[in-house]
């Protein structure tokens, strides 16, 4: 077993470090947030990932498992030192690297034997620029949890990607985890990651721009995807129509690979279609919503859902939130409810899907939660000014909402004449 740091206790680090205390080994985990700190040593988690308090919780317990802050003095034993800082998009779209620099610059940091590994994801390069400046093997790691299932995805993943000279032994504290090890140069790990984000993000342009074809044509996309996924070479995952792809990663390293390949000098443009069509969703969204209800100027809207997918509470990027700046900018009066979130900008939060109906010209779903297939659509239909239901989700049966008296607006469907 083996003694490993992890700096930055965030969806990947907190993860990272929790996983690698269950699989036995002795993790301590920093972060320069204090309170953020305070609260895991309570085994107080924000993020909404089933099983992982119950990590931490073991962890601690254990003794195997410790969160600390700052950085220095508590990784001074460590044979591994994971970083798992943010990568956010900087100037031009390209990945910024502050936050990765700030750790490196306190160069005392690493213990003179360890092995640095890079978790969060970097530009292809990056690893092998910081190994010029280190004087310890430099390691790519990247990660490929999704939220909401990241415990499920760091303890089973698909496979394990590893690049650099210390692969081998990086791969050897996966061990318990059974996934095949992918051994690749530091450069080409670092493409992996950023490939294998963008590859999904093309998919769901292509979708959603299909969607929009069978709305024209009168095609039903939910048809047309399931026959396309039959075909093993294109498979079935990641073919649902939406409101666009968001979360804290897709949009940002799209942007961050077009700016990577811009800067070897190769044109991408596949990638810059994937981006233009996705921001081109949320403002198809409202101008269903618009025909629908007319005028959106102090028209009451009820959103459902708010976090950039179902089984998260995360906020960043989510297209929930796109499609209500660009309703509020309108004025459209709106209120929303997300069983995970109690609070969001510029929309008033309810606890209740019944609450938010109430005196609503329209209900738009946003977040693909299971709850809302199955709501109570008589009921709901009273409580609104008009019966109209916009669902970019396609989570809604349509039968129920059309016999309860709704006019529904699905994506990829031919949109129904209106009232
Ligand atoms: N969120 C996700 O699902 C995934 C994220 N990634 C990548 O992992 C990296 C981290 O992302 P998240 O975990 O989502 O970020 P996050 O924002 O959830 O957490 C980052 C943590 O790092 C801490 N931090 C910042 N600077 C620090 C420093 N100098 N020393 C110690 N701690 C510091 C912050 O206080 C915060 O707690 C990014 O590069 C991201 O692209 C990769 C796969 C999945
Ligand atoms: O690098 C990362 O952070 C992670 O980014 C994504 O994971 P995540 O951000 O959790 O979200 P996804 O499940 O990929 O969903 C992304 C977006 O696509 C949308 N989506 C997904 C699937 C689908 O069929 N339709 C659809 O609209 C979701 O609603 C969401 O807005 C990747 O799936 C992870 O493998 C990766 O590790």
């Amino acid at each position: 077993m083996a003694r490993i740091g992890v700096i930055g206790a965030g969806y990947v680090g907190l993860t990272t470090a929790a996983c690698f205390a269950e699989l036995g080994h002795d993790v301590v985990c920093a972060d320069v947030d204090e309170t953020r700190v305070r609260a895991l040593n309570r085994a107080e988690i924000s993020a909404l990932e089933p099983g992982l308090t119950a990590l931490v919780q073991r962890g601690l317990a254990t003794g195997r498992l410790r969160f600390v802050r700052g950085n220095r003095e508590p990784l001074s034993g460590s044979e591994f030192v994971f970083l798992c800082v943010p990568t956010p998009t900087g100037e031009d779209g390209a990945a910024d690297l502050t936050q990765v620099r700030s750790v490196l610059r306190e160069a005392d940091l690493l213990p003179p034997d360890c092995v640095l590994v890079l978790k969060s994801t970097v530009p292809p390069g990056t690893a092998d620029a910081i190994a010029d400046s280190v004087d310890v093997p430099v390691v790519s790691n990247p990660e490929f949890l999704r939220e909401g299932h990241a415990v499920e995805d760091f303890l089973r993943p698909q496979r394990i990607v590893v690049g650099g000279p210390a692969a081998r032994q990086v791969s050897r504290l996966y061990r318990g985890t059974e996934a095949p090890v992918v051994v690749t140069s530091n450069v080409g790990a670092e493409l992996v990651k950023y490939a294998s984000n963008c590859f999904l993000a093309v998919k769901l342009s292509y979708v959603n721009s299909l969607a929009e074809l069978c709305e024209q044509v009168g095609a039903d996309i939910a048809e047309v995807t399931c026959a396309m996924g039959l075909d093993d070479r294109i498979g079935t995952a990641f073919l649902d129509p939406g409101p666009g792809w968001g979360g804290s990663c897709l949009p940002k390293d799209t942007r961050a690979l077009l700016a990577a390949a811009g800067a070897a000098q190769v044109d991408f443009p596949l990638l810059c279609a994937a981006i233009d069509t996705n921001e081109h969703q949320p403002r198809r969204v409202v101008a269903k919503v618009r025909d629908a209800v007319g005028s959106l100027e102090g028209t009451r809207i009820a959103l459902l859902g708010l976090a950039f997918k179902a089984g998260t509470n995360d906020l960043r990027d989510s297209p929930a939130l796109a499609v209500a700046g660009l309703l509020a900018a309108e004025g459209a009066d709106l209120v929303a409810y997300d069983p995970s979130v109690s609070d969001a900008p510029g929309v008033a939060v309810v606890d209740s899907v019944r609450e938010a109906a109430l005196g609503a010209r329209a209900l738009v779903v946003l977040t693909e939660w299971p709850e809302f297939a199955e709501l109570d659509w008589p009921a709901l239909v009273r409580r609104m000014a008009t019966p109209v239901i916009v669902d970019t989700r396609n989570l809604v049966p349509p039968e129920k909402a059309v016999e309860a008296g709704f006019r529904l607006v699905a994506t990829g469907r031919p949109v129904p004449p209106g009232p």
